[in-house]
């Protein structure tokens, strides 16, 4: 179960809201050919595919890594259709015990995928127990109880693990080695999303044009899942207050009206970026400091909030803490204060 830890309301969100399962299901691409951008990471991992079935054989684990919402679920999915295997999921923070570790490893069919989401969240006991069977496929199981407890090396299928995260930085070294297959999944170009944002259009019967899907693909944050979110509500403004066609015109008054601007920021965004002009002087300020100012946890400013706004050049991380930039200045029309004349000479 994913930990939340930004508003669930958060329309530009690019975490998972519950009741948004069953739609993301639907729109999910199932195949390699289907899967849009991310070039470098699709042939890296096409490459890979190709070699291990004509070997016959499992593929080597993978790691996926990047922002969330970005498609990493969806290339574990689409790594097990593609290889014709079973698929079984489940994450971090769900691995309590190690019992339950053990169940699924012993009961893997062969050369299936196990995915693991949210891997960074592991607890150590089992991650430790995972390196036996990602090296060489055996598992250390203790039999009995005190004196009389015994270790017993079992066999288990080959498979491959993929597992995911957004913070890869938190992954200690030897279980980072045990992945032959490394992909970074990066924010997506305007282009490709207005190219998903069509796709998935036209898997739900929604008319629209290329302008109306630019609009769309132009404020969803890179991310693909925010663009399939703002994709429903801009179909349901166009059902009730336009013609059903989303065109330029509808996506831009449904978008505004729903206060995601030309970026895609919301009101957090602006409130962020806001306070460390406002009340930092533009930074550097620190992430514990900017957190509690604002009121939100700091795992949620670094996973969740920043990574865009970095991406596009708002904000800068520096040894010294958070700094708003140039364009950040602009965005809100402010003119960025200059040094003071002297001060460094
Ligand atoms: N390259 C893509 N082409 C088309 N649709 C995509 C692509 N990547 C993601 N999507 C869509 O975006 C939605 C979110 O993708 P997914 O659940 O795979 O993200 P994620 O990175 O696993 O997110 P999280 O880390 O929060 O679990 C899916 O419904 C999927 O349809």
């Amino acid at each position: 179960m994913a930990i939340r830890k930004e508003s669930p309301e958060r329309l530009v969100s690019a975490s998972r809201a519950d009741e948004e399962q069953g739609f993301e299901l639907k729109l999910r691409p199932r195949w390699l050919k289907e899967f849009i951008g991310q070039s470098k990471a699709k042939e890296q991992l096409s490459i890979a595919l190709e070699a291990a079935k004509s070997r016959g054989e499992a593929l080597d684990h993978v790691l996926l890594f990047g922002p969330p919402g970005l498609g990493k679920t969806t290339l574990a999915t689409i790594i097990a259709n593609e290889l014709d295997v079973g698929f079984q999921q489940t994450s971090g923070p769900a691995l309590q015990i190690q019992g339950d570790l053990t169940a699924i490893l012993t009961n893997l069919r062969e050369r299936q995928v196990l995915f693991l989401d949210e891997i960074h969240r592991m607890q150590p006991v089992l991650e430790e127990k995972l390196y036996t069977a990602l090296e060489d496929y055996k598992l250390d199981i203790i039999i009995g109880q005190g004196p009389s407890a015994r270790t017993h090396v079992m066999d288990i299928r080959p498979f491959t693990f993929v597992g995911a995260t957004t913070r890869p930085g938190l992954l200690s070294s030897p279980l980072r080695s045990r992945f032959g297959i490394l992909l970074r999944l990066e924010f997506y170009t305007e282009e490709d999303l207005r190219v998903i944002v069509e796709r998935s259009a036209e898997v739900l019967g929604v008319p629209i044009d290329h302008d109306g899907a630019s609009e769309i693909a132009l404020r969803s944050r890179g991310t693909p899942r925010i663009a399939n979110r703002l994709l429903r509500r801009v179909r349901d403004y166009a059902q009730v207050r336009g013609t059903g066609v989303i065109d330029r015109a509808t996506a831009n008054a449904a978008l505004t009206m729903l206060e995601v601007d030309a970026h895609g920021f919301d009101e957090i965004d602006r409130r962020l970026l806001m306070t460390i002009i406002q009340k930092y002087d533009g930074g550097p300020v620190g992430l514990g400091t900017l957190a509690a100012t604002l009121a939100e946890e700091e795992d949620a400013l670094e996973e969740v909030y920043e990574p865009f706004l970095i991406q596009i050049g708002f904000l800068d991380r520096t040894p010294r803490g958070r700094v708003a930039t140039r364009l950040a200045y602009e965005h809100f029309g402010l003119s960025m204060p200059g040094r003071q004349p002297g001060l460094f000479s």
